[in-house]
Parts: structure tokens; sequence; C-alpha cells
């Protein structure tokens, strides 16, 4: 069935930002006819299909952390040699605390899906991506600098900032262009997730964007072929200040 139209691939789809890309992007993309929409809670990829204007749609309720989620993808794309003309990566979460008061596994899932997964999908997509096609990556203002308290997430963040950039050089000859998302905070589910071991410092509480607005954004920057997408001025003179000052006078503020 890909074969026939211009698909976008979205992980993260069930929540938060990666299910409102899928839905500014059936509203605003007519040339897009086909979503795959991917994460682990099906119910909440069936609820999004009705959202999607009639639009064909592949769900893949997947666990991206693990190999098994990636084989299947990957095979699902061997078979359907879909036409992708966008892919966001989306899946991903960061939990609030000092590494050694959480457990290893949060700590390493954290790289698992938010580096590793994220690597994979780009990598076994990539072959089936159209020229003109984009590929929008959920990095973070967490990436601009080290954040302890964060640690692991930030530093996960920074990886995704850097390889998208990098990968934007390497596929510019492909017509492809990547664009790595750094909003600040982002009301979601994410912090459901995030507060397991410690709440979410009152200054992100207060300033929060809306998804909506920050993948309106996002969109409109991949449309350009900006490679970085930053939400709202206060995260664009965050990353300034995170460019120019240094990076041991701005950790005092972020612990
Ligand atoms: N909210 C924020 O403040 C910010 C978030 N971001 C980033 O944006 C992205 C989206 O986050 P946001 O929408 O806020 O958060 P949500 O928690 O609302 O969404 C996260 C999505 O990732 C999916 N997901 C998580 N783990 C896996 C997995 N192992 N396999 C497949 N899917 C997975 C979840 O689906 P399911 O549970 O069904 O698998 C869900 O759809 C993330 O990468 C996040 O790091 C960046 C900056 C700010
Ligand atoms: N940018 C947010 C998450 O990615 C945060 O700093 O909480």
């Amino acid at each position: 069935m890909g074969k026939k139209g211009n698909v976008a691939i979205i992980t993260g789809a069930s929540s938060g930002m990666g299910r409102e890309f899928a839905v500014q992007i059936a509203q605003n993309y007519p040339s897009i006819h086909e979503f795959w929409i991917v994460a682990r809670r099906r119910e909440r990829l069936e609820e999004l299909q009705e959202k999607l204007l009639g639009r064909r749609v592949k769900i893949l309720a997947l666990d991206l952390s693990r190999q098994e989620g990636i084989d299947t993808l990957e095979k699902a794309l061997a078979e359907e040699q879909p036409r992708v003309r966008i892919l966001v990566n989306a899946a991903g979460f960061g939990i609030i605390g000092k590494i050694g008061k959480m457990k290893e596994e949060d700590c390493t899932g954290m790289v698992d899906t938010n580096c590793r997964a994220l690597t994979a999908v780009t990598h076994i997509t990539l072959p089936y991506m159209t020229e003109q096609g984009q590929i929008i990556q959920m990095a973070s203002s967490a990436a601009f600098m080290p954040q302890p308290g964060f640690a692991v997430y930030a530093a996960s963040k920074s990886y995704v900032l850097s390889f998208s950039r990098a990968l934007g050089r390497e596929l510019a000859g492909r017509g492809i262009t990547v664009t790595a998302v750094c909003p600040g905070p982002v009301k979601t589910e994410f912090f459901d997730i995030a507060e397991t071991y410690e709440a979410v410092k009152l200054y992100k509480k207060l300033t929060m964007a809306r998804a909506d607005r920050v993948v309106y954004q996002a969109l409109v920057d991949a449309k350009h072929g900006r490679s970085v997408s930053v939400y709202g001025s206060l995260m664009k003179g965050f990353r300034i200040l995170a460019k120019f000052l240094p990076v041991d006078f701005l950790m005092l503020f972020v612990k």
C-alpha cells in the first residue's frame, strides 16, 4: 500500500508532541496519503487513527527500545517499500534525578530510547526517504548544556542535536532536510514519567509551552529546511546564553 503515495512515519505518536505532529500533518499536508504511527500503546494509536482525516493508517504498536521493535519496523519497510516524505522521531522520555539515586535501567533506558532507537529508526528509514523528504528529530533545549539532576536526559538530547545536524549535512545531496526540535518544557504526559523520583522545578512549571504551538513552529522550520527549531523567545535566549557563557558558570543555576 505504501507505494501509492507519500508516507509520514511518526514515532511517539500515542501522546504529546508525536500525536500533535500526526494531527497537524494530516490537516496541513494533503500530499501525505498514509501515516505509519508508532508507540507501545496500541489503544492510543487506534484513537489517533480517527483524527487523521480518512488517510490510510498503519498502526505499529512497538517498543522501540527493544531490538524486536526495530526489527519489526524494518521488516514492514522492506515489505511495503514506502515513499517516506516525512519521518518524525518523537519517541522518548526523561527522568529527573541524580544518577546515583536512580535505577540503572531508568538511566540506560533514556539512552536506549532517545539515542539508540532514534538512530536505528532513522537508519532503517533512510533508504525509503524521497527527495525533498523531511526528517524531524525531537531533541530538547536540554541539549544546549549539561544539566546536573537531569544529566542522562540532557546528554541524550545533546546526542540527538549533534547527530541530526551532521546528518543534515550528509543528506544535503539527496535533498533531504533534517530538523532538530529543541523546545523548553512542554505541557505533555512527559512529566508523568519525568517526576518518578523528583518533582519538576518551579521555573519549568511556570514556563511550559503548548504542544500544538511547538509542533506548528517545528513544521514551519522543517518546511524551510532549518536545521534547528527553537520555540519561543525564552528558549532562543537560553540557547544564546548556553553558547557564550562558560558551562561551569551556567551549571551553578541548574542543580
Ligand atoms: N515535554 C517536554 O517538556 C519536552 C519533550 N521533549 C521530547 O519530545 C519527545 C516527545 O515528548 P512528549 O510528547 O513531551 O512526551 P510524551 O510522554 O507525551 O510522549 C512520548 C511518546 O514516546 C513514546 N515512547 C516512549 N518510549 C517508547 C518506546 N520504548 N517505544 C516506542 N515509543 C515510546 C510514548 O508512547 P508509548 O508510551 O505508548 O510507547 C509517547 O508516544 C520526547 O523525545 C521528549 O524527550 C523535548 C523537549 C521538551
Ligand atoms: N526541555 C524539557 C525537556 O526536554 C525540560 O528541560 O524539562
